[in-house]
């Protein structure tokens, strides 16, 4: 009677728990990322410091009123990439923010013979690619966020949306079809951070006959 009682209690009180990972190239703004959607959610303070680089993972997890989101961020240098797929197979939906500064002008043209610059677009996409190819991150939901759009120099979202997601969900490395959006976020100001946890939030719900929860 006892047990029987403490399980109805257990999934009268208990809440479904999603995994999100962070993913993205060194100096994106995963971890400002982290901090804004923590004293956004949480309360906590909004962090005094500047961030470091990350060397292993940060993870918090916020309370919604329908589920927990447990937010893992990990290190984006490329020494750090290959510990990644160690998440891919219970992470619920992938955030993969680009730093809206640094991929270059020449998002159309291809890099072709005589384009202009290109920052660090191509490094974007073959990471994006890889990580979307992986077996285990099949079907799961993908946001991208155009991070750093309090700047001035930050390319227009649309381009993002044209010159890199579109190409790799185009090319033979793009991974099949899972639900997917692009976003315009300032992680530093919070601008847009709500609506990339609310399309998180919506999103991995939906697929949750792909990848179930956990109940806490
Ligand atoms: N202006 C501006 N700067 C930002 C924004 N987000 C992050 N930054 C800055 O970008 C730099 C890198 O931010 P991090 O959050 O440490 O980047 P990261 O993706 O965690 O980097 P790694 O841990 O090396 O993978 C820091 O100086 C941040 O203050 C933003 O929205 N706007
Ligand atoms: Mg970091």
């Amino acid at each position: 009677m006892y047990h029987l009682a403490k399980s109805v209690y257990f999934w009268a009180t208990s809440k479904e728990e999603y995994s999100i990972l962070l993913l993205g190239l060194d100096n994106a703004g995963k971890t400002t990322l982290l901090s804004t959607i923590k004293s956004l959610y949480n309360d906590t303070p909004a962090p005094a410091k500047p961030t470091v680089p990350t060397v292993g993972q940060n993870v918090a997890t916020v309370s919604l009123d329908d589920m927990y989101l447990k937010i893992w961020d990990v290190g984006g240098q490329h020494a750090l990439r290959s510990m990644w797929t160690s998440y891919y197979s219970v992470c619920h939906a992938i955030v993969f923010v680009v730093d809206g500064c640094d991929i270059g002008d020449d998002l159309g043209g291809g890099g072709g013979e005589g384009a202009g610059p290109v920052g660090r677009l191509e490094e974007c996409r073959r990471t994006l690619e890889s990580v979307l190819s992986h077996p285990s991150t099949a079907s799961i939901p993908l946001l991208v966020l155009a991070n750093k759009q309090d700047r001035e120099d930050c390319v227009e979202t649309v381009r993002i949306k044209e010159g890199l997601v579109r190409r790799v969900f185009e090319g033979e490395r793009g991974g099949g079809v899972r639900d997917s959006r692009v976003l315009p976020v300032s992680a530093l100001k919070g601008e847009g951070v709500r609506e990339a946890v609310e399309w998180v939030r919506s999103r991995v719900r939906w697929n949750k006959e792909g990848r179930g929860p956990v109940m806490r």
